[in-house]
């Protein structure tokens, strides 16, 4: 039995005073203590958003992350920074990081593995853009990214990793891929997961990103394979973040 998780990431949104205040609405309402929750803030706020989560059975998680302990990588975050400011879960390799930063498959590797060294668990995003898919290569993409990412990680670790399935077409434009569609696409990751890990391949779990809403929620988490989400936009109006644990 795996449990749900819903992990909201803030992307660049919320100064200080903006996420304690969407915290504080969250905590007004009352949370569906069976599903995992996870808020995903920019550095700036790890540090409030972590007091501010105390007494809560509420994660915190942080965006990105270097592989390094430290050095001259200006601009960067180390694990061993993260791990001090009670950063549970990370990002890693999302897609607008493989867009617009260099992230890589080669980077992401390297970032897992040092997360996991530092006690970090890794949310891994993989994920097709929508001229992958309608070359009909989609299943290519991804298998590539998950065999990539996981290279060299060992068997006992998959227990604290989660991946992120997010269709790049599906971030932020309000397509959704279908239910079913994501279903399948999850189970080809999981076979790919069994490939290299066997029977390990139930444990690790998988959320599906883009466009998830309250209103879809529902028949997503229906689906066998699909384990939680990774939500952009519905994680930043406390209302519907909290209908999304609540689904
Ligand atoms: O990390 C979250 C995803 O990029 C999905 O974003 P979205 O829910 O705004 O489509």
């Amino acid at each position: 039995m795996r449990t749900p998780i819903i992990a909201g990431n803030w992307k660049m949104n919320n100064t200080i005073k903006e996420a304690l205040e969407l915290i504080e609405e969250i905590k007004s309402y009352e949370l569906n203590k069976d599903v995992e929750a996870i808020v995903c803030v920019p550095f700036t706020c790890l540090s409030d958003v972590k007091k501010s989560l105390e007494n809560t059975e509420i994660k915190l998680g942080a965006q990105n992350i270097h592989w390094e302990e430290n050095g001259a990588f200006t601009g960067e975050i180390s694990p061993k920074m993260l791990n001090e400011m009670g950063v549970d879960y990370v990002i890693i390799g999302h897609s607008e990081r493989r867009q617009y930063f260099n992230e890589t498959d080669e980077t992401v590797n390297k970032k897992i593995k040092s997360s996991l060294n530092h006690g970090l668990k890794p949310i891994v995003c993989v994920g097709e853009t929508l001229d992958e898919r309608e070359s009909g290569i989609e299943n290519d993409i991804v298998k590539k990214q998950i065999n990539k990412a996981f290279e060299g990680i060992e068997e006992k670790d998959l227990d604290n990793i989660v991946i992120a399935y997010e269709p790049i077409w599906a971030i932020g434009t309000g397509k959704t891929a279908s239910a079913s569609d994501a279903n399948n696409m999850l189970g080809f990751i999981r076979e790919t997961i069994g490939q290299k890990y066997g029977e390990k391949k139930d444990h690790i779990r998988i959320q599906y990103g883009g466009s998830v809403k309250p209103s879809n929620i529902k028949e997503l988490m229906d689906k066998e394979e699909i384990d939680g989400a990774l939500v952009g936009g519905a994680s930043l109006v406390a209302k519907d973040f909290v209908d999304l644990i609540n689904f």
